[in-house]
């Protein structure tokens, strides 16, 4: 499988905050998703594998090019959809076809009314008459219509109701059926990426933390509750993080069935994305 992007060590200095030597990859066929809390350094790395800022140190590849050098090659292929719409409010959905197919050689007319049906979006009123999930929708077609093999997404379906996202996710899930797409992802809904994605890439403070398989997460690690009784006598080094909260403490283990062999009366529970970020986030470790 290859790496439709690839992040080596990329580094970004701001006054207050430093994104520092980040590395992951986005292979061909998944979708990545990106998570971290508010100001971890998400929207700022995207900017950075977009080419809309400079970077400090560190490479970029997409489609095996560097982002910079090969820019205009680069962006013909991909679909970007950030969380505020950027389309004039006064335009309406027909007006951006219009722009958008001066731009992309591969635009396809039928292939964005198609989704505009699929969204039941009118191609004749004005965005400023949109809701938020239409105008989200049209920024979703409008990035899809000129057949992206990459889609990278900052927070595309944040404030949208279940519903659609529901049908947003389908249509992601339906885009990386061709083996040669993916997907970037960044998202705070962890429900919907527990849904979709293949892989996990966790920023804090700058840093990756961890990238890796979905499914390792969810079905290898677990969370341990238990007493302080029972936690005083546990091996801290078996403990990937811990947390003590009213009721006792929780911990997350990197692999849940055998921690239950080795304490058959401790309760190890699934991990949840969001139960891992937050014991990564504010947990101790050994
Ligand atoms: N142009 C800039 N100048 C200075 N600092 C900046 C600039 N852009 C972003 N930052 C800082 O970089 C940090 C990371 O911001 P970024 O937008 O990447 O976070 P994020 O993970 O996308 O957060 P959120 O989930 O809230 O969108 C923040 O502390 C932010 O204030």
């Amino acid at each position: 499988m290859e790496n439709v992007i690839e992040v080596r060590n990329l580094c970004k200095n701001y006054p207050s905050f430093q994104l520092k030597n980040v590395s992951f990859t986005v292979p061909s066929g998944s979708i990545v998703g990106f998570i971290g809390e508010n100001g971890a350094g998400k929207t700022t790395t995207i900017k950075l594998i977009l080419n809309e800022i400079r970077r400090d140190a560190g490479s970029v590849k997409i489609f095996g090019m560097d982002n910079i050098q090969d820019e205009c090659k680069i962006k013909e292929q991909i679909g970007v959809v950030f969380d505020e719409s950027y389309f004039h409010s006064e335009f309406k959905a027909s007006d951006i076809a219009k722009i958008l197919k001066r731009i992309y050689k591969s635009w396809d007319d039928a292939l964005y009314d198609d989704y505009l049906r699929r969204f039941r979006i009118s191609k004749d009123k004005i965005i400023k008459e949109y809701s938020k999930g239409m105008k989200m929708k049209l920024s979703i077609a409008s990035a899809l219509a000129h057949h992206p093999r990459l889609l990278i997404l900052d927070e595309a379906t944040s404030g949208l109701d279940p519903i659609v996202r529901s049908e947003i996710l389908d249509i992601f899930l339906d885009f990386i059926q061709d083996e040669s797409h993916a997907i970037l992802f960044s998202s705070h809904i962890t429900g919907d990426l527990e849904k979709v994605a293949d892989y996990i890439t966790f920023i804090h403070e700058g840093n990756v933390v961890f990238d890796r398989s979905k499914d390792d997460l969810i079905y290898l690690c677990g969370i341990v509750k238990c007493g302080a009784a029972d936690f005083q006598k546990l091996d801290k080094t078996e403990l990937v993080r811990w947390h003590k909260n009213e009721c006792g403490y929780e911990a997350l283990v990197e692999n849940r069935d055998e921690f239950k062999r080795k304490h058959p009366r401790l309760v190890v529970d699934a991990a949840a994305i969001d139960e891992i970020m937050l014991l990564y986030v504010k947990g101790e470790k050994a």
